[in-house]
């Protein structure tokens, strides 16, 4: 682990026989904006994520905080599987979660009037929301206190810390356990498991990885259990773009 970027190497080449690569979308695949639907697709990003499947026999995935709504919609083109809501729901496997915790509706709709009454965002999403601070950073305090109450009132729910924002998420899910789940899968299987992402809702799949053959690539600075770094989203596809050409 270290607490500031350059002290981690840039990672290998993959391996198009060996790995399987999944990859966190905000921040990893794009450059952060200032709200959710502000952040820019390059055109050439679906294709870029097809040929590459196609290199690795399918063993490609996007694995997400975002609702599945939202990154097919971003995404429209590529056609492989994706992981959505922090590991709750799924394209192209089994969605890991049977039945929605209660309260759904109830939930967002508070959340929705906190976010109102504070002048901050309210995300809607398809299992849970958000509520986006990056406007008044001053809120941070407000916003993560109603957060947790409203955790501890509606118990199927749990907190889950972005980048300037705290969502609501059902309890029990993840993208490390989403990582084990797609690694069952026959395209996956056998496979080492290569992990990009840039956050901390991030973080237990960069240690999935590194604890199963594989290995984590940090986007960015701050602490990590990967071993290997990029400094930002242009990195990360231009790595991409290269394993594509390899
Ligand atoms: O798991 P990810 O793909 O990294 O998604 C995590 C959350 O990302 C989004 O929020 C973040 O990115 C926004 C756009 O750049 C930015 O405005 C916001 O401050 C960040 O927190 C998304 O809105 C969430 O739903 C995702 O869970």
């Amino acid at each position: 682990m270290d607490d500031f970027a350059g002290t981690k190497p840039a990672p290998p080449a993959l391996d198009p026989q060996k790995d399987a690569l999944f990859l966190d979308f905000d921040g990893c695949l794009l450059e952060i904006a200032p709200t959710p639907d502000a952040v820019q697709v390059p055109a050439d990003l679906p294709q870029l994520l097809t040929d590459l499947s196609e290199r690795l026999g399918g063993a490609l995935a996007i694995v997400s905080g975002r609702s599945l709504r939202e990154l097919t919609r971003f995404l429209a083109g590529y056609d492989g599987p994706m992981v959505g809501s922090h590991g709750a729901e799924a394209r192209g496997m089994t969605a890991p979660m049977e039945q929605m915790p209660d309260g759904l509706e109830a939930l967002q709709g508070e959340l929705a009037q906190f976010a109102s009454d504070q002048g901050l965002l309210y995300e809607d999403k398809s299992h849970g929301g958000a509520v986006h601070f990056r406007a008044h950073p001053e809120r941070q305090a407000q916003a993560e206190a109603f957060v947790q109450d409203l955790a501890h009132r509606y118990p199927g729910f749990a907190v889950q810390p972005a980048k300037m924002a705290y969502e609501l998420r059902p309890d029990g899910y993840s993208k490390d356990g989403a990582l084990a789940l797609l690694s069952a899968l026959p395209a996956f299987r056998d496979r080492a498991p290569v992990y990009a992402g840039d956050d901390t809702t991030d973080e237990p799949a960069l240690a999935w990885a590194e604890a199963h053959g594989g290995y984590g690539i940090k986007i960015g600075a701050g602490e990590s259990a990967a071993r290997f770094r990029l400094d930002a989203p242009q990195q990360m596809r231009d790595w991409l773009a290269s394993a594509r050409e390899d």
